[in-house]
């Protein structure tokens, strides 16, 4: 069995493969202690461990060594590639794309047929766009949700508001209400924005992933939601290095 990992800024998502097939999932945050308990009841099959991830380097070494204490086993990262099987990077130094870009590209090249632009809405938002022949022409790295929250809650002093989420964009007559509709309205200008530049640059699929996906869609966006992409893409790349 094969434990895949994507360790995000917020969370760590996993998935254990026994060959193609998913037969485990999970989702903690990156604490020691956390990992252990979300990870125990699969831990004894694990033969291999695949990760994609874009923390800084000593949370990834701290990573690894608890995974190897966990395991025994040497983690093997992977990491934004030039060119895979006829997926094309546009950058010119493809290693500083965040690998979690480069592995949900993957995913969704190997998934389907024609052009996409893939939305991941995690800690941020990336938007990224590929021809039909995988070409990546391009992307966007924006704030995702909550931090745009996070900041108004942290860089300004009078702005003080609910956990509660409020989904209108109705304009407010009270702070909360301003603070949460504000962040509706822009994320539906979002939404807005990604179907006029799909229709206007030919894009085939629109495809959505990452925690705040769903909002997305509550918005009315037309999409394919692939939630474990990222998984996916870094699964079939250890697969096509490493074999099953
Ligand atoms: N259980 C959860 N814990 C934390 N965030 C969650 C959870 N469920 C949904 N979210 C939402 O998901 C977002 C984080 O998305 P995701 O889990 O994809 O992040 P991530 O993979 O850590 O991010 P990134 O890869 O961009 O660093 C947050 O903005 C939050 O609103
Ligand atoms: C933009 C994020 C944070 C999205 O998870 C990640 O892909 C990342 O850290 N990227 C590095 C910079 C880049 O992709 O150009
Ligand atoms: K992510």
């Amino acid at each position: 069995m094969k434990l895949v990992i994507d360790a995000g800024n917020t969370r760590l998502k996993w998935q254990v493969l026994s060959g193609e097939r998913v037969t485990a999932s999970g989702a903690c945050l990156m604490e020691r202690q956390e990992l252990a308990e979300s990870l125990a009841p699969i831990l004894a099959q694990v033969r291999a461990i695949a990760i994609t991830t874009v923390i800084a380097e000593d949370r990834r070494d701290e990573l690894s060594s608890a995974l190897t204490e966990l395991t025994g086993l040497v983690p093997r990262f992977h990491w934004s590639e030039a060119a895979r099987g006829g997926l094309r990077n546009s950058y010119a130094a493809p290693e500083r794309m965040g690998a979690d870009r480069w592995h949900g590209m993957y995913g969704a090249w190997l998934r389907l047929a024609g052009s996409f632009v893939l939305v991941d809405a995690g800690s941020a938002v990336t938007v990224d766009y590929v021809t039909a022949q995988g070409v990546h022409r391009g992307g966007y790295i924006l704030p995702g949700k909550a931090m745009m929250l996070r900041g108004l809650r942290q860089d300004v002093a009078r702005v003080g508001f609910d956990a509660d989420e409020l989904h209108s964009v109705a304009p407010g007559r009270a702070t909360s209400e301003c603070v949460h509709h504000g962040l509706w309205w822009m994320w539906q200008a979002m939404v807005q924005r990604l179907e006029r530049e799909a229709l206007e640059r030919n894009v085939d699929q629109i495809v959505v992933t990452g925690g705040d996906a769903t909002d997305l869609l509550a918005l009315g966006l037309t999409a394919i939601h692939l939630p474990d992409l990222v998984l996916e893409g870094v699964a079939a790349i250890d697969q096509e290095i490493y074999g099953l």
